[in-house]
């Protein structure tokens, strides 16, 4: 007698063929057939087993049975395909005997198994069994039955024969071919479930080390964009340093003094703040005029050899120093007074109300450029005269600018000069064109803002005004002159007679400033050169890469802020 308490343990051929004699008679099938609670039949089966001699439990004895029908429908489906698959099924003729009548009875019942058709004990006792039964049963035929079905994907594999032995999917190339899904009756729908939950924690474990994966990766991108993000600040925020920087030592060539040829030399790095320059604020925006005009007016002094300093007589001051410096030291504070502190106590306007001359149909953007940045550098107002057909286009790139149609009108200069009372600095030529009629306006507007001291920028066309005109701006102390290399040379030529030396900047543009008697010269380029012929301030520093129009403009609007600034500040406030 072979005494088998251990659920699980190997059914022999004798022992199952004994199971399918006693579970194959008709009463016994009967009983099963439709019954839900079919725990009573096994247990009837079980005993009539004890009785020929083999111990087993009603439970062992269900699952042994649903084992066989799943071994023996998977076969079914195998032989229909290649004929052979049923000798893989020991007890394929039993059961075909005993299921042969009730096939479709058999095909549906086996899927009731799958949603606990004809079962009735615990889910995960039985699938715990299945699984022993599946690994431990001596005859072999289970093992190859139930690997198959534990790969979710494909459908149930068939094995192929390969010179008189059979061969199986492994896990890992069943999952790589595209067999079709399997029919209910071609892979039992329970194994389906059971695997599939199992597959489905092995996805989940994937997804989960994916995810996590997925996460690490996120946040290491994002530090490494920090850090660029961080370098970026670092670099614009050493970059306005070092605008900062220039400015500073604009303003202080702006308000250097004209040292008398006695004068000793300057302790300082920084000029000292020219006494030609009104002391005070000229009080512009309430109509009055600035009380000494004259002192600004025309201080032309003709070009030539004898005036023209040696190097060594003017101070250069190389803005490509950086923090902590003791110039740097000195032009903080210089940039400190000159700028106007944010209070409660102003009105709209006081800061700074610049106006642009310039911005005709062809050119909208250079005037736009100016505008604009001086309202961002710190001005409260900025006005725009240009063309009638510019208008429109300039005033739709920001509602912030004040935008007036007038500068091809008839009546252009008058209807400017209404408004220069309230501008603070005009910024002359950005967009302007070199239409006679455009360029004759704009003679008229700076002959008649310097009459009230209004300090002048002057860049781009109208620069070419200045090469064809000189006297426009000649001597005006109030004037700055930001030609670019080209602009330069024009302006060079036209006041020499004779081409431009391009060996030695800085002593052109040292001999341009005298020529235009002692007004503010910022020649752009590589290395920036200001000079009014007698200090000079060059600037290294690199800045952006690109070469793009605009620059020019955004500097020339700039200056119209700072050049308010630093001839209304108190000359105290100046003195480097
Ligand atoms: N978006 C806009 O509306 C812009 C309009 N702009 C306006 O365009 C008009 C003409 O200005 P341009 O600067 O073209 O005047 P120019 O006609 O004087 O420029 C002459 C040429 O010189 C070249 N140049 C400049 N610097 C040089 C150097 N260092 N070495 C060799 N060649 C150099 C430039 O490529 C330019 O083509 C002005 O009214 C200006 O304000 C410019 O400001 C650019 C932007
Ligand atoms: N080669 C260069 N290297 C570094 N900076 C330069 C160089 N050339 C010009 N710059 C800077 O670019 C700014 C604009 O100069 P640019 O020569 O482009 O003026 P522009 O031609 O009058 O400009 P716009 O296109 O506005 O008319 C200046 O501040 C100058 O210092």
């Amino acid at each position: 007698m072979l005494v088998n308490a251990t659920r699980g343990f190997l059914w022999s051929d004798m022992e199952t063929r004994a199971l399918l004699n006693i579970w194959g008679e008709h009463d016994v099938q009967t009983a099963l057939d439709g019954n839900f609670r079919n725990s009573h039949v096994y247990r009837d089966v079980a005993n009539r087993l004890c009785e020929l001699g083999f111990d087993r439990t009603p439970d062992q004895c269900r699952i042994r049975v649903k084992s066989l029908k799943r071994q023996y429908f998977q076969a079914k489906e195998g032989s229909r395909k290649n004929g052979q698959y049923h000798k893989m099924c020991k007890f394929y003729d039993e059961m075909e005997r005993i299921l042969s009548n009730r096939s479709l009875v058999e095909s549906q019942d086996i899927d009731s198994v799958a949603v606990g058709g004809d079962e009735t004990m615990d889910e995960d006792a039985e699938s715990t069994e299945l699984l022993q039964e599946a690994h431990m049963d001596g005859s072999g035929e289970c093992s190859f039955m139930e690997h198959p079905v534990k790969t979710e994907y494909p459908s149930c594999p068939i094995p192929v024969t390969v010179g008189g032995m059979s061969s199986f999917p492994t896990k890992q190339s069943s999952l790589t071919k595209t067999n079709p899904p399997a029919t209910s009756s071609s892979r039992p729908r329970r194994s389906k479930k059971r695997f599939a939950n199992m597959s489905l924690e092995k996805l989940m474990e994937k997804f989960l080390e994916q995810s996590m994966e997925a996460e690490d990766n996120f946040y290491r991108l994002e530090e490494q964009r920090l850090q660029a993000e961080d370098k970026r600040r670092e670099e614009e925020h050493s970059r306005e340093l070092q605008m900062l920087q220039m400015l500073g030592q604009i303003f202080a060539g702006i308000r250097a003094p004209s040292p008398a040829p006695q004068a000793t030399p300057q302790p300082s790095c920084i000029p000292q703040t020219n006494p030609a320059v009104p002391p005070t604020r000229p009080p512009f925006g309430n109509g009055n005029h600035p009380p000494a005009l004259t002192e600004f007016a025309s201080h032309s002094q003709p070009a030539g050899p004898g005036l023209l300093m040696e190097e060594g007589d003017a101070q250069f001051i190389e803005r490509s120093f950086s923090l902590g410096t003791a110039a740097m030291d000195n032009v903080i504070p210089l940039l400190r007074n000159t700028i106007p502190p944010l209070t409660s106590k102003k009105h709209k306007g006081q800061d700074g109300r610049i106006g642009i001359i310039g911005g005709c149909q062809e050119y909208t953007g250079a005037p736009f450029f100016a505008a604009i940045s001086a309202l961002k550098v710190g001005a409260d107002l900025s006005h725009v005269f240009c063309t009638k057909d510019a208008a429109p286009v300039i005033k739709s790139y920001s509602p912030e600018l004040i935008v007036h149609p007038v500068l091809d009108s008839p009546n252009a200069v008058e209807e400017i000069e209404k408004w220069l009372p309230r501008l603070h600095s005009l910024v002359v030529g950005p967009g302007l064109g070199r239409e006679d009629m455009l360029l004759k306006n704009a003679k008229e507007i700076i002959e008649r803002s310097k009459l009230r001291g209004i300090p002048i920028i002057i860049d781009a066309d109208g620069l070419w005004l200045v090469a064809k005109e000189p006297s426009v701006i000649q001597g005006y102390q109030r004037g700055i002159l930001t030609p670019n290399f080209m602009e330069f040379t024009r302006l060079y030529e036209a006041m020499h007679h004779e081409p431009l030396d391009s060996t030695d900047h800085k002593r052109s543009a040292q001999q341009l400033a005298i020529a235009m008697g002692h007004l503010t010269l910022v020649l752009k380029g590589e290395e920036d050169i200001i000079t009014d012929g007698k200090n000079m301030l060059t600037c290294s520093q690199e800045g952006s890469g690109r070469r793009c129009g605009g620059q020019g403009d955004l500097l020339s609007g700039s200056l119209g802020v700072f050049a308010h600034w630093a001839f209304s500040s108190p000359p105290d406030a100046t003195k480097g």
